[in-house]
């Protein structure tokens, strides 16, 4: 049988990020994807030109149908938009024990809309984060959460043990809004370890939709049973590749190619261990 993963997230009618993003990546990986649609975005590689929330009840039923019909292996959390779906999605997590949650605290689309309103941001860090296997925030994301300035690398990683704090077993601090600099670095800790993923800084501009994946990647790693480094290690290669291969579509920014794994054998990238 299929390892099974379930998105709860927005969805992208552009096609490049949230739901579609992570369904098509748990298709490439093996996984059957099933999904919960917390808000439909209008949207294309321009941006966003609208956001309908699904209703509240909406919402909670795709998760119960899901639940108690099929089950799933992993779940992953993308667009949330407000306070009252996050403390649905908690409840949910509670009451149906999850194995695996990876929580990517998606606040800003890259063109600039908002995705999470500001009153949702408490119940983002005490009801789900510290429910969460691993949470992957970006630079900005982290730089809101934690309300530190995240400069230097050593701010990074005090930011990380922040984070950590919170309650989730893991941390993933992604680099791709790294500036200065011709590396790019995302920071791992699971309370004992800092783990380094570093890669040369792809000069692209389609890039939309590279946190969902990545996280969707990892949800369907672990949906899959593999350990939690290997995991982010496995999914940071598919997403690596993915930006490589990623092409243009429409006027913007154009969306990662989530085929491009299939041209490759092993994963290729190093990890780099830090004991603290
Ligand atoms: N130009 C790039 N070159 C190499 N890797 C990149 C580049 N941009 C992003 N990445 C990688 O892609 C993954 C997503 O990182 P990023 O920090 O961009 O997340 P994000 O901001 O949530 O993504 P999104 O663009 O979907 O909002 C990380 O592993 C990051 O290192
Ligand atoms: C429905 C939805 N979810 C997430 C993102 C973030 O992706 P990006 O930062 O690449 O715009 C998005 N644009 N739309």
């Amino acid at each position: 049988m299929l390892p099974k993963a379930l998105t709860i997230a927005g969805s992208d009618s552009g096609g490049g990020a949230g739901i579609q993003a992570d369904l098509k990546t748990f298709q490439e990986l093996n996984v059957f994807g099933m999904s919960a649609i917390t808000a439909i975005t209008a949207q294309n590689t321009i941006g966003v030109q609208g956001v309908f929330p699904v209703d509240l009840k909406g919402v909670e039923q795709q998760i119960t149908s899901v639940m108690d019909d099929i089950g799933t292996d992993a779940v992953k959390t993308g667009m949330l938009l407000n306070r009252d779906i996050i403390e649905i999605v908690s409840e949910k997590a509670d009451h149906y024990r999850w194995p695996y949650l990876v929580v990517d605290p998606v606040m800003i689309s890259t063109s600039g809309s908002k995705l999470l309103h500001e009153e949702a941001m408490d119940a983002l860090i005490h009801k789900l984060i510290p429910k969460a296997t691993i949470i992957t925030p970006n630079i900005p994301e982290a730089k809101v959460i934690t309300g530190m300035n995240l400069s230097t690398f050593e701010d990074r990683k005090s930011a990380v043990k922040e984070l950590h704090k919170l309650g989730p077993q893991a941390v993933l601090l992604k680099g791709g809004h790294e500036e200065n600099s011709d590396h790019i670095v995302d920071i791992l800790f699971d309370g004992e370890t800092f783990y380094y993923f570093t890669v040369p800084k792809i000069n692209t501009i389609h890039t939309h939709g590279t946190g969902c994946t990545y996280a969707a990647a990892i949800t369907a790693n672990l949906a899959k049973g593999l350990p939690l480094t290997k995991a982010i290690h496995e999914a940071k290669s598919f997403i690596h590749l993915a930006i490589v291969h990623g092409f243009s579509l429409g006027e913007g920014p154009g969306p990662t190619n989530h085929s491009a794994h299939r041209f490759y054998s092993d994963s290729f990238l190093e990890l780099k261990v830090d004991t603290e």
